[in-house]
């Protein structure tokens, strides 16, 4: 059965990084590919622009292609974006079909502080993005955690409901939204750092622009 990928991010705002590395994810797992907002990210200080308008910023870069769905369930939850509370959703809607969870190389690498991780493996597979300047090892606990659990034939991904670890080789794109924030903050235009449909109109980016650096 052809694989879920869900892909979570608190995508403030979306960038072209995002959409390549989910793209490229989508190609090597023969996979439908979410993207999937988190309300009140964990693990991190609030995002500069509400959950509403990254949002937005989502459906005007997703315009155009269906290969990249939008879901929004997180946001209909309080408390915390818990990823294995979110799983565990997918899971009941999606019965035994492979669901896979595609993390970015920093995101995978602080697994262990993850709210019930171990539980994760249960529910998905992994699908781990490479990212420039982050070291693909991984500290010794999840990596023993993960070693028995790693295969890099996607066939094997396709076959089973969850509980295998891959790396996907996609094209390195050192874009951060960090930067992102940073450069519209400082009044720049990163046109070619983002998708184009974000500067169809001018209020998608006004957040970055109008408030201090978060
Ligand atoms: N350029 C990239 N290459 C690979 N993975 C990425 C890239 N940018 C983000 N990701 C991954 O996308 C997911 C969501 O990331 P997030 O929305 O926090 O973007 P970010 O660019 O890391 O943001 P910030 O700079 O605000 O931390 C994470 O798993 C992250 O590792
Ligand atoms: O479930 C957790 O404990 C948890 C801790 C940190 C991050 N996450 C999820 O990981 C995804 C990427 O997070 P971030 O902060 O890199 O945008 C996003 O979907 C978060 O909800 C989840």
């Amino acid at each position: 059965m052809k694989p879920l990928a869900l892909f979570g991010g608190t995508f403030d705002p979306i960038h072209l990084g995002h959409l390549s590395v989910a793209w490229e994810a989508s190609e090597l797992l023969d996979a439908e590919v979410r993207l999937m907002p988190a309300s009140v990210p964990p693990h991190r200080s609030s995002p500069t622009a509400s959950a509403e308008q990254r949002v937005e910023m989502l459906r005007a870069a997703l315009r155009g292609q269906s290969r990249l769905l939008l879901d929004t369930r997180e946001l209909d939850r309080s408390g915390p974006s818990y990823t294995i509370d979110t799983l565990h959703e997918f899971r009941q809607e999606f019965g035994a079909r492979p669901l896979v969870l595609l993390l970015g190389a920093d995101a995978f690498a602080g697994l262990r502080s993850w709210h019930r991780w171990r539980e994760l493996f249960d529910v998905t597979h992994i699908g781990v993005l490479n990212r420039p300047g982050v070291d693909a090892c991984v500290p010794g606990e999840l990596e023993r955690a993960v070693a028995p659990r790693r295969t890099d034939d996607p066939a094997v991904i396709g076959a089973q409901p969850a509980g295998r670890v891959i790396e996907l080789a996609v094209t390195p794109l050192e874009i951060s939204a960090t930067r992102i924030r940073e450069l519209l903050a400082a009044g720049r235009d990163p046109r070619y750092l983002l998708p184009a449909g974000l500067f169809d109109d001018p209020a998608l980016l006004a957040p970055y622009r109008e408030t201090s650096l978060h």
